[in-house]
């Protein structure tokens, strides 16, 4: 068959470095918009393969560290992670080109369908058991995400939801998103020992999932409202959590509640939470 008619896997034979992106076979298109790094578009790859390229603005991230970890970025494959289909770092600005997702993020999705989203309870909890497996996959490879949100998730045809970003917040060079005394740094979705010592790990991840599910159950409001970051760290170092929302039923609370226990090792792994929420749907049916 001719290679037209091969179905190209993600990453194969992207270029020399499988990794490596030649801009030439890049059609850039109109702009999604524009995130912590600078502009992002919609592109076709090889003219055929719908791709997103962020296009990140000199002096945001530490490229060359980026570019190192973009090899194991690649080989971290799964339907429920947007897939990193490579870079083009020999120019400036770098492009980072993942597969493209049609519906945007997760939270403004969740925004703009609130009325017919807030009515299918089995629906939202399908969406957070998507994020849970393509998490639990980064749990099993060892991989923090660092920023999970749902702001961070990207929604596709057919309600797929996928983890996005995992691992990039570690090349974002503006302390005022890095350090946890930042007013850029994401404290609603922060554990007690990543704002005491930003000790990042799989069960931090747990935390901000809980989180997460909070704003798929609220579809997309804002956690703790209006409080300040100062008020919610002290509420956070309290033991004070995130009401139950109207339309999440107690088991479906009773799992976020686990996500934020205090400690770390009292917290579901993504592996358990997994077969927890799934449990929880069948019984649905
Ligand atoms: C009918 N609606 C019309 C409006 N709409 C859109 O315009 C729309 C459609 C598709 C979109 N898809 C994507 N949009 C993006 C996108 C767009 C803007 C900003 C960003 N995010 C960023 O640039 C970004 C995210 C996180 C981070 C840190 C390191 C802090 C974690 C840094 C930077 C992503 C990335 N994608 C990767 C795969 N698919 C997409 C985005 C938007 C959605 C559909």
């Amino acid at each position: 068959t001719s290679p037209c008619d091969r179905p190209v896997p993600p990453t194969a034979g992207l270029s020399h470095d499988k990794w490596e992106i030649d801009p030439a076979e890049l059609h850039l298109l109109e702009e999604l918009g524009s995130g912590q790094f600078g502009v992002v578009r919609r592109g076709k790859w090889r003219g055929t393969i719908d791709v997103a390229v962020k296009m990140m603005k000199e002096g945001t991230m530490s490229e060359d560290d980026f570019i190192e970890e973009a090899k194991v970025m690649t080989k971290l494959q799964h339907q429920n992670l947007v897939q990193l289909y490579g870079v083009c770092s020999k120019d400036r600005p770098i492009y980072i080109v993942t597969e493209y997702m049609r519906h945007g993020s997760l939270l403004n999705y969740l925004r703009r369908h609130e009325t017919s989203l807030g009515a299918n309870v089995g629906l939202l909890l399908d969406m957070c058991i998507q994020v849970c497996k393509g998490m639990a996959y980064l749990e099993r490879h060892n991989y923090i995400h660092r920023d999970l949100a749902a702001r961070n998730c990207l929604v596709g045809s057919e309600n797929v939801v996928k983890v996005a970003d995992f691992g990039l917040a570690r090349y974002v060079l503006d302390d005022q998103y890095t350090s946890s005394g930042g007013t850029k740094f994401p404290i609603k979705w922060a554990p007690p020992e990543v704002l005491n010592y930003t000790r990042f790990s799989s069960k931090s991840d747990v935390w901000a999932y809980g989180v997460l599910m909070w704003e798929v159950f609220t579809c997309g409001k804002m956690p703790y409202g209006r409080l300040k970051n100062t008020e919610v760290v002290e509420r956070v170092q309290r033991g004070i959590i995130l009401e139950r929302p109207k339309a999440c039923f107690k088991e479906v609370y009773e799992v976020m509640r686990k996500c934020w226990a205090h400690c770390p090792e009292v917290r579901p792994s993504f592996r358990v939470l997994k077969e927890q929420l799934i449990s929880v749907s069948q019984g649905l049916v």
